[in-house]
């Protein structure tokens, strides 16, 4: 199994490009089989789970080509199995995406449940029900959500918590069903928005994307389509710390800052100089320490709980004692009891961690549990004094694009070895 090494200390330098978005990316090319026509979508990250999904459509009779800038063109018209088996969505839980658009523009889906993961429960019960309120026929049997609906009807669903995946699987579903769906409660993020604009761009009838109430009218047919996914805001938050963390000089490109408002401002609160322009982020925190930041983790537009370990690695280094609140997933904290063995000063209560930060961090043998674990684990071994070993590391190569080599480039000392 690969593991990463680090060796920490080297103040980060340079510039780093930024990969299309995986949470959008991977919606978008389950949408592709709602298209009647072929679909070409650029920007699409080189990741294991954008991999895994490609192979989903490809098991369900989708013809699917990929050049090499990662283009992906995609017909549907050619599925004949409507199935998302165990094997590959225990390997994604995002699978779950696949199950909405099956309903809609094939009438039937048997979705493995992906059941929880190293973060939570992550139950997907919203994305059942909403589909039941739209008349679609749902059994749960033998680890599979079996579902089936002549059309879709359009319907009037209040999420009882904000969902991305959720929201993401009712506005698919909702495209190709008879009359008015009206989402409420819906989640904000900026790839549910992504979402919304490539349905649009196939001839979807959408309003509201981006605010809390999405509303739906629903069409015959929907067509192909050309489209880039967005920037991964997450990506490049990773990178802002990673400069953040060692001291150092990282100016972010391709990228949309408008979409990191909350992470920005805490950046700027841990004392980086920060300047934004329409595409580019620069970071500056030459020769000072960061300060300790409180966050608490919410639904867009607040504090994205996919930088909370990022965050939890720079608090561990940063002068004070910070409070860590996480509110969306109740077993998000496990890189806390990793960063521990680097020497970081973490006590955990309930949802809350108080980090108290530590001159520095030393070097020591440490295991990803998840992918933004693996990221924080990697953001804390560059400031460790010393060589640090990061296990399990295929965790982060589901979302980060190439990491060593955008790391190397702006001076990190890491290599991965077998
Ligand atoms: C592929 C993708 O886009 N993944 C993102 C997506 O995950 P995902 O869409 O799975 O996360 P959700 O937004 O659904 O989860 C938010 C909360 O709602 C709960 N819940 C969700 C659905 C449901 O039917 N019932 C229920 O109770 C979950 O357990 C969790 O506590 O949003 C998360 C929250 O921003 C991010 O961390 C993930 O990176
Ligand atoms: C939790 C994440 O992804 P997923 O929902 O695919 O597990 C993430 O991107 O941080």
């Amino acid at each position: 199994m690969d593991k990463l090494l680090i060796q920490g200390g080297a103040p980060l330098q340079g510039e780093v490009r930024i990969s299309g978005a995986k949470n959008a990316a991977l919606p978008i090319l389950a949408a592709t089989l709602l298209a009647e026509g072929p679909v070409s979508v650029g920007n699409v990250p080189h990741l294991q789970d954008v991999t895994t999904m490609i192979e989903l459509l490809g098991r369900m009779g989708v013809s699917v080509t990929i050049d090499d800038r990662m283009r992906v063109e995609v017909d549907a018209s050619t599925a004949n199995a409507f199935v998302a088996p165990y094997e590959l969505v225990r390997t994604m839980r995002a699978s779950i995406v696949v199950l909405g658009p099956l309903l809609a523009r094939f009438g039937k889906a048997d979705v493995s449940l992906p059941g929880g993961c190293a973060i939570g429960a992550r139950p997907v019960n919203i994305h059942v029900d909403g589909l039941r309120a739209m008349g679609a026929d749902i059994q749960i049997e033998n680890g599979y959500i079996r579902a089936k609906a002549d059309r879709l009807r359009g319907a009037r669903i209040v999420c009882e918590t904000v969902t991305v995946t959720g929201t993401e699987n009712l506005l698919m579903a909702a495209t190709l069903a008879e009359g008015q769906t009206v989402i409420e409660n819906a989640a904000r993020e900026p790839e549910v928005v992504d979402l919304a604009n490539f349905l649009s761009a196939m001839g979807a009838k959408i309003s509201g994307a981006g605010t809390d109430v999405i509303t739906v009218t629903g069409v015959e047919r929907l067509n192909g389509a050309s489209y880039d996914v967005l920037p991964d805001r997450i990506e490049t938050g990773t990178y802002l710390v990673a400069g953040a963390i060692t001291g150092g000089h990282v100016k972010i490109k391709g990228t949309r800052p408008d979409h990191l408002d909350a992470v920005l401002l805490k950046l700027r609160e841990a004392g980086a100089e920060i300047e934004i322009g329409d595409t580019w982020i620069d970071l500056d925190m030459r020769g000072r320490r960061p300060k300790s930041v409180d966050l608490r983790t919410a639904p867009y537009p607040a504090f994205p709980t996919d930088m909370q370990a990022q965050f939890a690695a720079l608090n561990t280094v940063a002068e004070g004692v910070a409070t860590v609140v996480e509110t969306i997933f109740e077993n998000r904290f496990m890189h806390m009891l990793e960063m521990r063995r680097l020497g970081a000063d973490i006590r955990i209560e309930g949802n809350t961690a108080i980090i108290r930060g530590v001159e520095r961090l030393t070097a020591a043998p440490v295991m990803a549990t998840d992918l933004r674990a693996s990221a924080s684990l990697v953001l804390a071994a560059l400031v460790a004094q010393g060589s640090t070993e990061i296990h399990r590391i295929y965790h982060i190569d589901r979302g980060y694009e190439r990491i060593e080599e955008k790391l190397e480039q702006i001076g990190a000392q890491i290599k991965r070895i077998a």
